[in-house]
């Protein structure tokens, strides 16, 4: 559905994007994770048209977006820093959309008063900094897009809006297929609504991952023995992480649970529990395994 090959992009001799390749799948929803100045708004530039790529391609549905307003109308971007008109109401906004989005819809325009109490003769640019973000959701939902870029959508959104705005939009992807890509520094956010995470380091995906395979792999077990541990105990298996407390040892390990279970089982511990993982340790570990400086790649 997306596709980014081999996007190099650069500023005068600033080198942003170097060789980005990334793939995201109809109706699924990617997180494009990564510290301040990584190139995550840049990358969403490409998507949405507005920079035109040094090298590589940047295609939605095999077409070209770069000056291609068919491609464009099918897309809605919201920013993290939200424009628009000066003088124009929520209901004249509206209205502009509907011209530029084919597919605008009015009975969902409607419909959705319930879920933005917000009157809509109001002038947008006079609403608060979160009440802007809602009626970016609203309108953005209502031009019925097939792709959405979303850059820290949440952001400045109370934890009700941000339930009931991820809500709408999941269910967008499950009935109408919507395809999204969301860029956030928060992984605890994006924990719940991706199917895909890639991180975005210097430029380059540094890691790219289904959340389910992830979550699967890996494992994190405390174990106790009576004797100390045993003599080359696990010693065939990935450890991606180890520490031990007196008697207890924690231990993160990559492979197929069960298997794992068996083999420390083997060593008669006295106590074994598998502990609940969360994302933000599954990539903090991953990452640590390849070298980066994790402290600056995860917020
Ligand atoms: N129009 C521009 N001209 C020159 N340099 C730019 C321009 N846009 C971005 N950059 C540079 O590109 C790099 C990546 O910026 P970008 O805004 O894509 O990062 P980001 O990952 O979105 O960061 P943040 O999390 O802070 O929003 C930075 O070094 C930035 O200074």
């Amino acid at each position: 559905m997306i596709e980014v090959k081999n996007l190099t992009k650069g500023f005068g001799k600033n080198k942003v994007l170097h060789d980005l390749s990334i793939n995201v799948r109809k109706a699924s929803v990617y997180g494009l994770l990564g510290p301040n100045g990584a190139g995550k708004t840049t990358l969403i530039k490409h998507l949405t048209g507005l920079y035109r790529q040094d090298q590589g391609t940047v295609t939605i549905d095999h077409k070209p977006v770069y000056e291609n307003p068919e491609v464009k109308a099918q897309i809605v971007y919201i920013p993290d820093d939200l424009y628009f008109f000066s003088q124009y109401s929520i209901d004249e906004t509206a209205k502009f959309y509907a011209k530029i989005y084919p597919q605008w819809n009015w009975n969902r325009y409607e419909q959705l008063k319930q879920v933005f109490p917000i009157d809509s003769k109001r002038r947008v640019v006079k609403l608060s900094k979160g009440m802007q973000k809602q009626v970016a959701f609203w309108l953005g939902i209502c031009a019925m897009p097939r792709v959405m870029v979303l850059d820290e959508p949440v952001d400045g959104l109370d934890p009700v809006m941000r339930k009931k705005v991820w809500s709408l939009v999941l269910q967008d992807v499950a009935e109408r297929e919507v395809t999204v890509l969301v860029s956030s520094h928060n992984l605890r956010e994006l924990e719940d609504v991706c199917d895909h995470v890639g991180i975005l380091h210097n430029g380059k995906i540094v890691v790219e991952r289904e959340l389910d395979d992830m979550k699967s792999d890996i494992h994190k077990f405390q174990i106790a023995f009576s004797d100390g541990i045993p003599e080359g105990f696990l010693e065939d298996t990935h450890i991606l992480h180890k520490t031990q407390t007196g008697s207890i040892l924690l231990l993160i390990a990559r492979g197929d649970k069960d298997e794992l279970m068996q083999k420390v089982k083997s060593a008669n511990p006295v106590i074994l529990d598998v502990l609940p993982l969360t994302l933000e340790e599954i990539f903090i570990y991953e990452l640590g395994g390849m070298g980066y400086d994790i402290q600056n790649i995860l917020i």
